[in-house]
């Protein structure tokens, strides 16, 4: 039999979890497809990638690259510099790994890495996870090979022949879950005889969000309901005082960050959550009711667009950032005692679902890389 051919892939980009684990998705579609593929990602030293992406098994290698501030001009001199080391690694980490096909995912290292790759004849795809393209998309566009997108409309960002309807790719372990609900429950110290809420607010946190848990915190120990409240890394010791000074309550179970969503999915009846690309993909593939509060400080307000195509088909509730603070745990606390709603909400949000997008990707990251679709 004849031995398959070895490719060589990079993979780049990050910042927020919203990049990294669609990117940490397609890595692993590739590995299953070609169990002999050779991965390398390429992230930005010091963001969340460098720790995430080793969790999950792969090499990451960071670059200097940082963002530009759009306030303080002159601070962008040293994020010039730190641009022109990028791309000056990114060469030499491309001349030496020698890859058939680098993906980018968004965020700052990939903006180095595939310009880089595209100059040096190295066929490039890149994933953009949401309903509006970013900066770095836009621009890597004109050379990409392939353009794999979530959302309708997406030509008005890209040339509409090298886009490819795809959806986001979702961790393959929260696709195969098979844990039970009392068994997640219990992971977080709760009982499962009671209903159960997640609160999240994406990868990094979500502030309106945690203050409306930290001001409704009597209401919530109160309740008949128990919640999972992901606060993120910047809010979790003023989360954790809070509570102290409220006084722990056993139907709250606080952290800064689930690695196990699994068993927080299966655990919930109801999400409360930002409006991140990568968490809809979720929340539809696993058929979650879910109230949503886009975050309003992302670029152009692209959050509340990604909710409105589940709200306009009654597939989410939709709480603006705004009303949060007044409306939020009391609509929750409506909700998930509403077994009609939350079924209704369930079978629609379903229907929204793109399965098997990391292998579809995968599937373009072989033909890129072999040759056969350039
Ligand atoms: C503030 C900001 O810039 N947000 C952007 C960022 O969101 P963000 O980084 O929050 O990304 P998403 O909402 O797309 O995805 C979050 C991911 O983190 C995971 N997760 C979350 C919390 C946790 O405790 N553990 C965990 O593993 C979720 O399961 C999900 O896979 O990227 C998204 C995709 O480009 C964009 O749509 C968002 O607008």
């Amino acid at each position: 039999m004849q031995m398959e051919k070895k490719i060589k892939v990079i993979i780049s980009g990050g910042g927020t979890g919203g990049h990294i684990f669609p990117a940490v998705s397609i890595a692993n579609a590739v590995k299953e497809q070609h169990p002999n593929a050779e991965i390398l990602f390429v992230g930005a030293e010091g963001r969340m990638e460098m720790q995430r992406v080793p969790e999950a098994g792969y090499k990451i290698i960071g670059l200097p690259v940082a963002g530009f501030d759009r306030k303080h001009l002159l601070k962008n001199i040293s994020v010039l510099i730190k641009l022109a080391k990028s791309q000056w690694k990114a060469r030499a980490i491309i001349k030496e790994f020698k890859p058939d096909v680098a993906v980018g995912v968004g965020g700052y290292a990939s903006g180095p890495t595939l310009k880089a790759a595209g100059m040096m004849g190295v066929p490039t795809l890149i994933q953009e996870q949401n309903s509006y393209a970013g900066v770095t998309n836009k621009l890597l566009a004109k050379k990409a090979h392939k353009i794999c997108v979530a959302y309708d409309g997406m030509d008005k960002f890209f040339p509409s022949k090298k886009i490819i309807m795809t959806g986001n790719p979702v961790r393959q372990a929260l696709l195969n879950n098979k844990v039970s609900k009392e068994d997640a429950l219990a992971s977080f110290g709760l009982d499962s005889r009671k209903k159960t809420i997640l609160i999240l607010g994406g990868s990094l946190g979500a502030r309106t969000i945690n203050q409306c848990v930290m001001g409704n915190l009597d209401k919530i120990k109160t309740s008949e309901v128990q919640f999972i409240w992901q606060t993120g890394k910047i809010y979790i010791d003023q989360a954790r005082k809070a509570v102290e000074e409220a006084g722990e309550s056993e139907n709250l179970h606080v952290t800064d960050f689930i690695k196990d969503m699994a068993s927080a999915y299966a655990a919930a009846d109801l999400v409360i959550s930002r409006a991140g690309a990568g968490s809809i993909s979720e929340f539809c593939l696993l058929g979650k009711p879910v109230i949503l509060v886009p975050s309003p400080n992302v670029a152009e307000d692209h959050q509340t667009k990604n909710a409105m195509a589940l709200v306009n088909k009654l597939a989410a509730i939709y709480v603006k950032d705004a009303s949060a603070n007044a409306e939020l745990i009391d609509k929750a606390l409506q909700t998930v005692t509403d077994e009609k709603l939350l079924k209704e909400l369930s079978d629609n949000i379903s229907k929204l679902a793109l399965p098997d997008s990391a292998n579809i990707i995968a599937h373009e990251v072989w033909q890129l890389a072999t040759n056969k679709q350039r």
